[in-house]
């Protein structure tokens, strides 16, 4: 009998825990193409816009959050978590699922909960240090925890002992071939096959302070000869870029073919998110990661050890400035020949395998039952 029957996929909130999960839903649906597979998300994270267009039975159950300082709401949370499994259990009971695999953000918390009261298979794959709220309570009632990267058992005492399976990645960005995209990643925005381009994005949300500071210098980097391609983010306000630039400085709200502009890219400018990481490292891209700083420097440490390994460059929040642009990224983007030493050094800290590893773990989570 096949080992996986029917798999219950949980994780919502931004596109960090939702990317991940659709990447190893697509493994999972290539490799056993006659295995059920159901998502759970809540009612207002991104999962109900990437989910479903991606062809995956999407189930919302109530929200449920947990608090984090000491306030009402924690005399409510029992009620609602109550409530939020409940429903976690109903779906998980109505697909006849075998195993539940969360990746994080709060929805993942009730899938769990279900799981392990119906003495079930739970795989938890984490990708940040310190782990996710949510899953630091998952690991309370599995101990199959996959990440990211390597130094995150070494560097977070409860994931000394997770296995290191990489991070699952859209095939149409792991297993690209850079170089056959380009042309039609450049015809598509509107930029010249002739010039760098430098490519901005702030993460899922996007990031209003590299927003401010790359729109500042727009017209620095236009008369050096480097084109922009710059991703806006979902909830970030407008920005002004002067319209008479002598070379393209094109402005997206959001790209869902991510893999164009990395295709279309010569160097990237971004957040230190973990799936970000994951990506830039898995295609070789070079890229100057500049954290967010207020989320106890888990982005830091997603991009110190590409950055050790000669794949890219850091910038604090605070410095990323029209000057530092100027001083830094403008030399650096004109470079071919450093751009391709990053680019190699990127690429020998990458991994484009991480759907698969997760499902062999997942596989193996499963077998020892
Ligand atoms: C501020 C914050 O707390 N951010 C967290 C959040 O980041 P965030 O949700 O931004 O996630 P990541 O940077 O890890 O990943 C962003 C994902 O969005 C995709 N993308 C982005 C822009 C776009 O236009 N199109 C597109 O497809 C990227 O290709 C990538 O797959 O989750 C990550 C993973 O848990 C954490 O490491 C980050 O610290």
């Amino acid at each position: 009998m096949a080992l996986l029957r029917s798999v219950v996929l949980a994780g919502g909130g931004t596109g960090g825990h939702i990317y991940p999960l659709l990447a190893f839903a697509d493994a999972l649906r290539r490799t056993f193409p006659e295995v059920r597979i159901t998502t759970l998300g809540s009612p207002k994270g991104m999962e109900n816009d990437l989910i479903p267009p991606a062809g995956y039975d999407l189930r919302v159950i109530p929200a449920f959050q947990l608090p984090r300082t000491v306030n009402l709401d924690l005399i409510r949370t029992p009620d609602r978590m109550y409530r939020s499994a409940h429903a976690a259990g109903k779906v998980i009971d109505e697909v006849q699922a075998n195993v539940v695999v969360g990746f994080g953000g709060y929805v993942s918390v009730p899938a769990y909960l279900a799981a392990w009261r119906r003495e079930m298979p739970i795989v938890i794959h984490e990708v940040n240090v310190p782990p996710g709220v949510a899953n630091r309570m998952g690991m309370k009632f599995t101990k199959n925890v996959a990440v990211g990267f390597p130094h995150q058992p070494k560097q977070a005492e409860s994931l000394r002992d997770a296995r290191v399976v990489g991070v699952p990645l859209r095939t149409a960005i792991a297993r690209m071939d850079r170089a056959a995209v380009r042309p039609q990643a450049l015809a598509q925005f509107g930029l010249r096959p002739d010039l760098p381009v430098l490519f901005v994005s702030g993460g899922s949300s996007g990031a209003r302070t590299i927003n401010l500071a790359v729109a500042s210098a727009a017209k620095k980097l236009a008369h050096a000869g480097i084109q922009v391609l710059h991703v806006r983010g979902g909830r970030n306000e407008e920005f002004e870029v002067p319209s008479d630039l002598p070379v393209p400085y094109v402005v997206v709200p959001y790209l869902s073919d991510m893999q164009l502009g990395y295709a279309a890219a010569d160097l990237m400018l971004c957040r230190g998110g973990a799936i970000t990481v994951a990506e830039t490292t898995a295609i070789g891209m070079p890229a100057i990661y500049v954290p967010y700083p207020h989320s106890n420097q888990e982005q830091k440490r997603n991009a110190l050890p590409v950055v050790e390994a000669g794949g890219g460059l850091l910038v604090d929040n605070a410095e990323l400035t029209s000057e530092w642009i100027e001083r830094t990224v403008i030399p650096l983007a004109r470079d071919g020949q450093r751009l391709r030493q990053m680019s190699a050094a990127a690429a020998a800290y990458g991994r484009p395998d991480g759907d698969e590893a997760l499902l062999d773990f997942v596989c193996e989570a499963v077998a020892q039952r």
